[in-house]
């Protein structure tokens, strides 16, 4: 389970989310669920010294990274600054990035790498917009993100992503997509890692679903097969919403 806090919560207040995060969660949660969070960059340095300090069991990451590694590249993030940091995981393509910062699947999928090269598990994020489901082309549309993210990784590379499948329709907007239309789309995420490596890589590579989940509608979506996780934005940012996503009952 993760939470994506986008562009919310300063570094002081990173602490007090994170430590009421781990408060509110027994320690039978962390042995079956893994939990990260993806604070921004800001953030990291005091979400480490608290992770650390307190040896928590609450993995963390960036909510983007460079496609460079250093030099002249103002702004940008290397993977290696993120590494150093203590970070595993970090997310790449998310629909905001996409949206607005025009970021392409040849950018995404350079960005995949370059996590990759620093031992980051990269979140892969793709996902249709509500022009595109209309149209009912939402799995060829999804599956070309996908495609376009792994282009030139190894079977053994590609094993090592996460990918999230997040309709754009349903982020921030309280619309979930329903547990058939994330299963439908994890289904057809599997079927392809299947084609493109073999079914042990669709049978190893995480597969979350993001976009409005919550404490209320995590179970049946959980329930579905190809569903491993969640990607989680807006309720992510209540210390009690998340834990109770993350202590999701499959048979809610
Ligand atoms: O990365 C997270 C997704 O964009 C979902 O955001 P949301 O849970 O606020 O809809």
């Amino acid at each position: 389970m993760a939470g994506n806090w986008k562009m919310n919560q300063n570094h002081l207040e990173a602490i007090g989310l994170v430590q009421k995060l781990a408060f509110s969660l027994d320690q039978d949660v962390f042995e079956k669920v893994e939990v990260a969070v993806l604070p921004p960059y800001t953030d990291l340095r005091s979400v480490q010294t608290l992770v650390d300090g307190d040896k928590l069991s609450i993995a963390y990451g960036g909510q983007d990274v460079s496609a460079h590694d250093s030099g002249a590249y103002t702004g940008e993030i290397s993977g290696a600054f993120l590494r150093k940091l203590g970070c595993s995981y970090v997310a790449v393509g998310h629909s905001e990035r996409r949206q607005y910062h025009a970021e392409s699947d040849e950018l995404v999928n350079a960005k995949v790498k370059a996590a990759l090269r620093h031992e980051l598990t990269p979140i892969l994020c793709i996902g249709e917009g509500l022009d595109v489901r209309k149209a009912g082309e939402h799995v060829s549309h999804t599956l070309a993100q996908l495609d376009g993210g792994l282009k030139g990784l190894s079977a053994e590379q590609a094993a090592a992503v996460v990918v999230a499948y997040e309709p754009v329709w349903a982020i921030g907007t309280g619309e979930v997509a329903t547990p058939e239309d994330a299963q439908e789309m994890a289904s057809a995420i599997r079927a392809r890692l299947a084609e493109l490596y073999s079914s042990d890589v669709a049978g190893t590579v995480r597969v979350l679903y993001g976009g409005s989940v919550k404490a209320a509608n995590v179970g049946p979506i959980m329930d579905q097969p190809d569903v491993d996780g969640a990607l989680v934005g807006g309720a992510s940012l209540d210390a009690d919403e998340f834990a109770a996503i993350c202590r999701f009952d499959r048979s809610s």
